[in-house]
């Protein structure tokens, strides 16, 4: 399998601190990628640095073999690499459908001015109406966001991120405080999207992880220690004693 994002000896410093530690990955086109690991193991600083948010201090970053170490965010969306944060990025007073809209017209490449024309907006509300129903929001189109469940809320944040029609998505925790519910209604969103992306995500439910990631990656102390199945991080002697250890139970790795 060919390799879409490959990491080298990504090194990030916040002071004294490694937060990414000589850190290598790849992510082969095509899969479902779990980045897994403790916390402050530097998971989101390595998202933050492959999304263009903060410069690493060493290393290379290259996505489709092309060095992208320091391409700015905008640059990176355009060659195809899109995140959806854990932070809500949605407007709360506007609809859906209209988050959406500004959305699709972002990356259309018009700056990102609310529209003023009824033609434009013609032109941005059929796409916006489709990634709205390729995430299951068809019905709550209209309604507003601030007005959305949450975990609707975090579909419409994945509805965003595919606007620019990205090959690579970042997701960074994205069932972080669902319940259960809910996380299964995103859980089964990601079966679908992966069909279509390959996808690093950063997830702490376990249960996500063993349904829907192709291998794995644990970071401890801002290095990745172990990549591979599910099966084959289970087993692994290294990655239960550094991270999994007497959370085994709890964290369902006996019983999947
Ligand atoms: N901007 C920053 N300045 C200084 N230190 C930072 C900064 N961002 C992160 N850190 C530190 O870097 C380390 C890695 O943090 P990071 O948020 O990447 O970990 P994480 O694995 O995502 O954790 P969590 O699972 O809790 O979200 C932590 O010790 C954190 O305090």
């Amino acid at each position: 399998m060919t390799d879409l994002l490959q990491v080298d000896n990504l090194t990030k410093r916040f002071g004294g601190l490694l937060a990414s530690n000589a850190l290598n990955l790849r992510v082969a086109k095509g899969e479902t990628h779990a980045l897994i690991g403790p916390n402050g193991a530097g998971k989101s600083t390595l998202m933050n640095q492959l999304s263009g948010e903060i410069a690493p201090t060493e290393g290379k970053i290259r996505f489709k073999a092309q060095d992208i170490t320091g391409l700015p965010v905008y640059a990176r969306t355009a060659l195809g690499i899109a995140r959806s944060y854990q932070m809500t990025t949605i407007f709360n007073g506007f609809s859906a459908l209209e988050n959406v809209m500004l959305a699709v017209q972002a990356h259309q490449g018009h700056s990102f001015h609310f529209w003023s024309n009824a033609r434009k907006e013609s032109s941005l509300r059929s796409p916006a109406a489709d990634l709205l129903a390729r995430v299951g929001l068809q019905s709550r189109a209209n309604v507003l966001a601030s007005n959305l469940a949450h975990g609707e809320q975090r579909q419409l944040e994945i509805a965003m991120a595919l606007a620019s029609e990205p090959e690579l998505l970042l997701l960074d925790e994205p069932l972080a405080g669902m319940g259960i519910e809910d996380s299964a209604q995103i859980i089964q969103l990601l079966e679908t999207l992966k069909q279509h992306h390959t996808i690093l995500l950063i997830e702490h439910d376990m249960n996500a992880i063993f349904s829907l990631a192709d291998r794995v990656s644990v970071l401890v102390y801002g290095t990745v220690i172990a990549t591979g199945t599910v099966d084959e991080i289970r087993a692994n002697a290294e990655v239960q004693k550094a991270y999994l250890g007497a959370k085994q139970e709890e964290k369902g790795f006996q019983h999947a």
